[in-house]
Order: structure tokens, then sequence, then C-alpha cells
């Protein structure tokens, strides 16, 4: 297994250009493969999941153009029309592919396959599947019920009203939202149980909207979509940087100063992981707000109790980020992170512990009482990207530290360790 040792660092920075928002990346390139006209994609993100999407599109017939550093795609839309793919569609684990594939594949005619890593056979899918039957989708599971690979006879569906339980994955509904104008009549959807991660239902909803559909959202519990229509490619769309990815950067920032610049997500974001910023000003860093970058500056860290439902992804910066406050840090309201990459909960709560940290691990929050002194350990990373961005903190914190398998972060973020060194000091 490789392994990357981080030296102490005693200060960051610089400035730094994030990648585009994989949230963004995989939205954009499904809806511009299903529309009606050719659209340019710029500052897509270049990562394992993206690739994913990339290759489900091109198996089933789009023609995509990528430029030389893969940041600028031109997809010519199929109108709706994709070709049968022989082989089964290998999605890793990128619940943005997977998911949204799903629903899209199931109204769309043909035959398809969806196949994933061994985790994503672990994360459930049985809401969106009962949506989708209960719509008359035609999906079987391959192995274990509710659960990937799955097999989709896709056919024409004619929408209706229909439930789908919001209290594990957003994904879920976002799949249906994106698959309902492909519908021949019109879609209500009723939410059951509490919608998680809301903020991206709005991400969802806006880059529908750049491709000419609209969507009713009346306060997150119902959503009416009208039928038999084609996307529209905007022509030419922009990849607002990734928010969940500036978390490590402003959360680098904050823990060890110097002035970090961080350029693609601000005012102007879209995307709700931006609420992390807000986040680390209760925490006590100091932040310059700009429409489309943050100037991040250290302050004294208090420890903070917060519900992190909305954010689920940047909250696992705040795990680590706690290791250098002046008290306990408590992050609430997010079971889900144990259907994500890894049992998140569990591996956070893992590792935190080898640091020396003390950690209350509940069903769905974790407290975190820093450790009088930090202790030199290797950080399993379990096949988590964020995981491995995490723990680089502890070297931010002046504390060397071992990442296992640091490759991880190609799912998200290929050169997460080089752009943090581009600014360690
Ligand atoms: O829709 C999206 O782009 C995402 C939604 C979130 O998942 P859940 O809705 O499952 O929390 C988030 O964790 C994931 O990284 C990306
Ligand atoms: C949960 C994540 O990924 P996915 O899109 O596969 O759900 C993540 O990136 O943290």
């Amino acid at each position: 297994m490789e392994q990357l040792t981080l030296k102490p660092i005693s200060k960051v920075s610089g400035s730094v250009t994030l990648p585009g928002s994989k949230s963004l990346s995989n939205r954009i390139l499904l809806l511009a493969a299903l529309a009606e006209g050719t659209t340019e994609v710029h500052n897509l993100l270049d990562s394992d999941d993206i690739r994913h999407m990339l290759g489900a599109l091109e198996q089933m017939g789009v023609d995509v153009t990528l430029n030389q550093d893969k940041t600028v795609a031109t997809v010519k839309g199929c109108a709706g029309k994709l070709q049968t793919p022989q082989q089964p569609l290998f999605l890793g684990n990128a619940g943005t592919a997977y998911r949204p594939l799903t629903a899209v594949l199931a109204a769309t005619q043909g035959v398809y396959e969806l196949i994933g890593e061994p985790r994503m056979e672990e994360r459930p899918i049985g809401h969106l599947v009962d949506a989708m039957q209960a719509l008359g989708a035609d999906i079987q599971y391959l192995k274990n019920p509710d659960y990937p690979p799955l097999r989709i006879n896709g056919k024409s569906l004619s929408g209706g009203e229909v439930e789908i339980d919001g209290s594990i994955s957003s994904q879920f509904l976002t799949a249906l939202l994106m698959a309902s104008p492909l519908f021949a009549g019109d879609t209500c959807i009723r939410i059951k149980g509490e919608l998680v991660s809301k903020p991206y239902i709005d991400i969802t909803v806006g880059v529908m909207a750049h491709f000419g559909v609209n969507v009713i959202n009346d306060n997150y519990q119902t959503f009416s979509v009208k039928g038999g229509q084609t996307y529209q490619s905007p022509k030419r769309i922009m990849v607002e940087g990734d928010a969940s990815s500036a978390s490590y950067f402003i959360a680098a920032a904050a823990i060890a100063g110097g002035e970090v610049e961080i350029n693609g997500v601000g005012k102007q974001s879209v995307q709700g992981d931006i609420d992390f910023a807000k986040v680390m000003e209760q925490v006590g860093a100091k932040i310059d707000w700009h429409d489309e970058k943050l100037v991040v500056r250290k302050g004294a860290l208090r420890g903070v109790d917060i519900d992190a439902n909305a954010i689920p992804d940047a909250a696992m910066t705040l795990a680590t980020v706690a290791l250098f406050a002046d008290g306990p840090t408590a992050i609430r309201n997010i079971y889900n992170w144990r259907v994500k990459e890894t049992d998140r909960l569990a591996a956070m709560a893992t590792e935190l512990r080898k640091i020396g940290a003390e950690v209350v691990e509940g069903h769905d929050f974790i407290e975190i009482t820093p450790p009088s002194t930090i202790h030199l350990t290797d950080i399993d990373t379990y096949n988590d990207h964020r995981i491995a961005m995490c723990f680089s903190m502890v070297a931010v914190g002046g504390h060397e530290v071992i990442i296992n398998d640091p490759g991880c972060t190609a799912k998200t973020f290929p050169t997460y360790f080089d752009v943090l060194a581009s600014i360690s000091v």
C-alpha cells in the first residue's frame, strides 16, 4: 500500500484555484447529453467520479470531446435518444453518476446494467427504485434487494403522482427530478420522511433550469415537473469551483494561518457546502467574502455544536479542525455519513481516536474532544477521499502524519496533496 508522510506544516499562504464541482460537473454532463443541441462545458472536474459518467455516456453513443487537460467538454446532445450499451455501465463509487443514471435510463428505451465498485453494492438505492417502480419502471436488483447492481429495461413512463423517501440521500430525489421531464405526463413528487442534504436539491433545480426545465419546489415537500420535455442546451456553461474541496483550504488557513486566497467559490456559490465557511467563522476563522473567491486567515479556534445535515461532505473537515479547537466540537444530524464512501461516522471516530482525541460516536452524531498531545500515527482512509484530505489537517496543525492510500483522493480531487503542498511553508 502506498503511504504519504506529511511533515509538520508551520504556515499556509498563497492562492489556490479550486477544481470544478463534482456535483455540478456530473449533473451538467448528463443533462447536456440528454439535451437538444451542443453544450460546451467549462471548468469541468477531471476526477474518477466524472470519468465514470463520461465513460457511461460514451458507451451510450454520446459524442463528448475533451480538451487536453479534460476541463472543457463539448457534448453533442442526443435529444433523449441514447443507444443501448454493449457492456454493463461501470460507475465506480460515484453516487452522482449511479443514482441519476438509474432514473433517467429507466425512462429511456433500451436495456442497461449498472454496476460499480464493491462499496457501491453496499450503498442503498431502494428508495429511488421504489419510487421509479411505482411510476411503472422495470428495474431489477441483480444481487441484493435495495442495493446495486441493477438491470433496467428502459421504457416510456407516463409520470403521475409519486412518493419518495428522502431520509437517507437527496440523490434519489435529484435522480427522479432529472428524469421527470422525460416522462410523457406531468409528475408531482411528494417527500416521505425528512429530506436530507437539501441544498443539493437546489443545485439540481438550478442546473435543470439552465437546461430549460422548470421545477416547482413547494417547501421541499412536493415538487412538480411538466412532462414531455426535452432538455435544451444552454450552449455554454461554466462549472463553479468545488465548495466541498474548498473546505480543506478554508480549514488549513484557519488552523495554520498565513493568508490563503481560494478562487472558484464565494458569495455567489450555488453549492450548499459554501456554508462551511460560515461554520468556520463561528469556529474563529477570519474570512473575506468576494463573489467568486474567499480569503481566509487564522483565528483562535473554538469548539462548536452544529447541525450539519445540509453540509454532510464539508462537515467532515470540521471533525479534524476539532483537534485544534479550545474545547469539544459536536457535529449532529449526519446519520447518512454511514452510507457514503465508507461508514464515515465509524471511520472518523476510529482515526480521530488514533490521533489521541476523545470521541463519542452516536447513531447520527460525533463529538470530538481535542487531545492534550497529538499522537504520531498512520491514518487508514477506507478508500474515502475525504478521510485522506481531512487528516492532512493534522500536518497543517504542526504534527507529522502518515496518510495510507493517498491516491483515493482521485474520486474528486486527484491533485489535492500537490495543491496543499503549493501553499505550505
Ligand atoms: O447530489 C449530490 O451531488 C451530492 C449529494 C450528497 O449526498 P446525499 O444526498 O446522499 O447526502 C453529497 O454527500 C454527495 O457528495 C453529492
Ligand atoms: C458522498 C460522496 O460521494 P457520492 O457522490 O458518491 O455520494 C462524497 O463525495 O463525499
